[in-house]
């Protein structure tokens, strides 16, 4: 029997780069929407603490709106709400939370909602996986990533909306997902995962209309964040390979697109899938793990 491949990463090797944009980067970074864009709103963003869920509090802040983030990891949500502060003068709330459990879900909502009066969007952006033939996925490790990716999610979701409905006001919903029209090969758990909150979204996003709640989803494609930790360097090295542009996008270019899904353009946008990918859903597949010989050139057919 073959031994399953496993990529079990030290995240504090210091040997590994450094990936991502630093707090500089997002504290000064142009944008192209006028300061005043989200002044007033409250936005909650999971999975703040990091990658694309710290540039977007960044930006919202930035762009005059309340800023609530949660996260497992107090010190990196003690972190991000000190350089926020440090840069922009403005405090964020936090609050650590694994969305995975559900009654620390209503503990967050009610928290944020309490603190702020509301809450005008919610940014499902925790979440993650682990590269890995599916064939070898462990019972608890395709658990771990459902369960934090598609019912951790839902039970953002679920609860947003029944504030919103008790309270008679509208709600926005931004989940950030994945590229999964053409399949995730070694990501499968993920992708189950991404297309269930992609088609829960665009269920919803007509069940809910009736209370003005809206649901949009983001997939980004290939995007350089500290998220880059959990894969192996030879797989880094060839992941912006699968997109036409040959390149990967930054926290920023997901940053903007929340802050555009969170803002008055997008009113009419309901039920949506906005690919952020370079091209990469109608041109290449990924391979965190590494492509079996069978799919190179001369390989079994
Ligand atoms: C979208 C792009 C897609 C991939 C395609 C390429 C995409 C392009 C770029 C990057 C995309 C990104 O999403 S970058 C963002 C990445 N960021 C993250 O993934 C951060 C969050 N991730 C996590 O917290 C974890 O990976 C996750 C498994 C989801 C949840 O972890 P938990 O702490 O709950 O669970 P753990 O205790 O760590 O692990 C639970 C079990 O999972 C299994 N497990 C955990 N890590 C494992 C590993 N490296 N290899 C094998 N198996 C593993 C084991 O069975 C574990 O049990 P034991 O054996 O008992 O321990
Ligand atoms: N980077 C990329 O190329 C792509 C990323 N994505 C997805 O985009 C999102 C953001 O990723 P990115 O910024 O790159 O990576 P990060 O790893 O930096 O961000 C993931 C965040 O999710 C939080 N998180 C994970 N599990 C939980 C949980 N159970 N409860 C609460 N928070 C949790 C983590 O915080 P903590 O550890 O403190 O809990 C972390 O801040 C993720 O869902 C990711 O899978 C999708 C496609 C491509």
């Amino acid at each position: 029997m073959t031994a399953p491949k496993i990529f079990r990463p030290d995240l504090n090797d210091p040997t590994r780069p450094k990936r991502g944009l630093t707090e500089q980067d997002l504290a000064e970074k142009a944008t192209v929407y006028r300061p005043d864009l989200l002044d007033g709103q409250t936005l909650l963003i999971t999975g703040g603490g990091s990658g694309m869920g710290k540039a977007a509090a960044f930006l919202a802040v930035r762009l005059g709106a309340n800023v609530a983030i949660c996260g497992r990891d107090v010190e990196k949500l003690e972190r991000t709400r000190d350089v926020i502060a440090k840069e922009t003068g403005k405090e964020i709330f936090i609050q650590t939370t694994t969305i995975r459990d559900p009654e620390a879900v209503e503990e967050l909502i009610g928290s944020v909602h309490d603190k702020f009066g509301g809450i005008n969007t919610v940014v499902n952006n925790a979440g993650g996986q682990f590269p890995q033939d599916a064939i070898d996925f462990t019972r608890k490790g395709w658990l771990a990533v459902i369960d934090t990716n598609l019912n951790g999610t839902w039970w953002m979701m679920q609860e947003a909306a029944k504030r919103w409905r008790t309270d008679g006001k509208p709600g926005n919903i931004i989940n950030i997902v994945a590229n999964v029209e053409r399949g995730m090969p070694q990501a499968a758990h993920t992708c189950a995962a991404r297309a269930g909150v992609i088609y829960l979204s665009k269920t919803l996003a007509t069940e809910w209309a009736p209370f003005n709640i809206r649901i949009n989803c983001i997939g980004p494609g290939v995007i350089e964040t500290e998220g880059f930790a959990m894969y192996p360097e030879e797989a880094l090295a060839r992941f912006h390979q699968a997109n036409p542009m040959k390149m990967r996008g930054d926290a920023w270019d997901v940053a903007e697109a929340i802050a555009y899904f969170a803002s008055p353009a997008a009113r009419f946008i309901n039920g949506d899938l906005m690919i952020l990918d370079g091209g990469q859903a109608q041109w290449g597949v990924i391979w965190p793990g590494g492509m079996p010989d069978y799919f190179n050139e001369g390989g079994a057919a």
